[in-house]
């Protein structure tokens, strides 16, 4: 993912923090960015923004856990706000990584390397769980103290690209030898850079991560590099989804639906929704191929279906549920039709990596609950909880485990729709 924002920061002064077990030590430069100067150049950073971070914010190296035995998984980390720091846990569990990993890394012809199955892979099955060989925050800092009296905008931007290659450097360098040829073993498709380039390792394999978001922020506010995950291929229907698991620091990977042995394992770099002829240019202009999954072969019958997914998107959820209960005029298998439409649409692109699949599936157990049917209630229920990329995930899905564990006599939705 390519950095896309970036900020003037003050660098703090060289120093060791050994506040909540978690920082190894802060690696500053010697020099201060003349803050006034800086600032002084209005399309930079507006100043209410810059205030904001400058009343938190730092740049702050640290290896997570600080207390990893030799053998455990090191992240090399970049923060620059100390509210994201402090909700990482100061304690952080171990990985889950499944006993018998069902993968294989391996070459695939017109792709490079690819990730492929050894085994067959149940849906909500976790294929791999390993902390991230570096997190970075997308805002990073850079020093340039002489960037205030640039003008130039090629020249400005080379200069913080300059800054930010400094920085990615500064983080490999930090990494434990073996870390350190993962990372470079990664692959680089930047034509304009060397193979080595940790520059150009990084922005082919950085991955955004939602999960260290504050305050409601709607874009990842950080990236990382993973040894595993970063080797997943694109596809306009993934078989996998990620999560980035806080308490043990770790990049999680499970299978969206059953996977075959011997398929190749893959991700989403792209908006699934968009027309075919749309993710071809992001796919060919940001990361340089051209897709070839049956989505983007067969675009016309696909094209039509994601359209009409993105048209009819809509809340499935518990209010949709309590609206066709209380109104008489519905059908009562009004709501049960819809969810089973936009479901069938679903599963023709296989694209069962969108929220929207685990929110019609739990739409289902509801609406079956609403009409006093606990056992279908409960196979729907069943199929929602197997979307362990998601399901233990969402604050709303406790219902779901209300109906699963006997409890649906208590919920709101028990034969809340009278049958006419
Ligand atoms: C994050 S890497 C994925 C792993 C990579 N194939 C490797 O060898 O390590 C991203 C790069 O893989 C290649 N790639 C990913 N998905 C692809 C696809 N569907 N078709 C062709 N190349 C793809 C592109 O070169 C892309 O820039």
């Amino acid at each position: 993912m390519k950095r896309a924002v970036r900020h003037f920061f003050r660098w703090p002064e060289k120093s060791c923090v050994a506040s909540r077990g978690l920082l190894s030590t802060i690696t500053t430069t010697e020099e201060q960015v003349d803050l006034q100067g800086v600032l002084a150049a209005p399309e930079k950073m507006e100043h209410s923004e810059a205030e904001d971070y400058l009343e938190e914010d730092e740049m702050l190296y640290c290896a997570i856990p600080s207390d990893a035995s030799a053998s455990s998984e090191v992240t090399e980390c970049l923060f620059t706000s100390k509210r994201v720091l402090n909700a990482v846990p100061s304690l952080v569990q171990p990985t889950n990584p499944p006993r018998d990993p069902p993968w294989r890394l391996d070459q695939c012809s017109g792709k490079g390397m690819a990730l492929f199955a050894t085994r067959d892979i149940k849906q909500g099955e976790l294929v791999s769980d390993r902390r991230p060989l570096l997190l970075s925050s997308i805002k990073t800092p850079v020093l340039c103290p002489s960037l205030a009296g640039v003008s130039d905008e090629k020249e400005l931007d080379r200069m913080l690209n300059n800054a930010e290659t400094e920085v990615l450097e500064s983080l490999v360098n930090r990494m434990c030898a073996e870390n350190r040829a993962a990372y470079m073993r990664l692959a680089n498709t930047d034509p304009e850079s060397p193979p080595s380039s940790v520059r150009g390792i990084h922005d082919t394999n950085a991955v955004g991560i939602m999960e260290l978001n504050q305050n409601g922020e709607a874009h990842s506010t950080h990236t990382c590099v993973c040894e595993v995950y970063s080797r997943l291929n694109h596809s306009c229907s993934p078989n996998t989804e990620r999560r980035f698991h806080l308490p043990s620091f770790s990049f999680q990977i499970y299978a969206v639906r059953n996977i075959r042995n011997g398929q190749e394992l893959t991700s989403s770099y792209s908006d699934l929704l968009a027309p075919a002829c749309e993710r071809r240019v992001f796919l060919r202009n940001r990361y340089g191929f051209v897709c070839r999954c049956p989505a983007c072969l067969e675009p016309r019958a696909s094209d039509v279906r994601r359209a009409q997914l993105d048209d009819e998107e809509e809340d499935f959820d518990i209010g949709l549920v309590i609206q066709w209960c209380k109104d008489a005029s519905l059908p009562d298998d009004w709501l049960i039709k819809r969810c089973l439409k936009h479901l069938e649409l679903i599963e023709a692109e296989d694209l069962q990596v969108l929220d929207t699949y685990w929110e019609l599936l739990a739409t289902l157990a509801r609406a079956y609950l609403s009409l006093g049917d606990v056992e279908t209630a409960r196979e729907w229920a069943e199929r929602a909880r197997r979307c362990a990329w998601i399901h233990p995930y969402r604050r709303d899905a406790q219902d779901l485990e209300d109906i699963l564990g006997g409890k649906y006599e208590q919920l709101e939705m028990w034969r809340m729709r009278p049958c006419t």
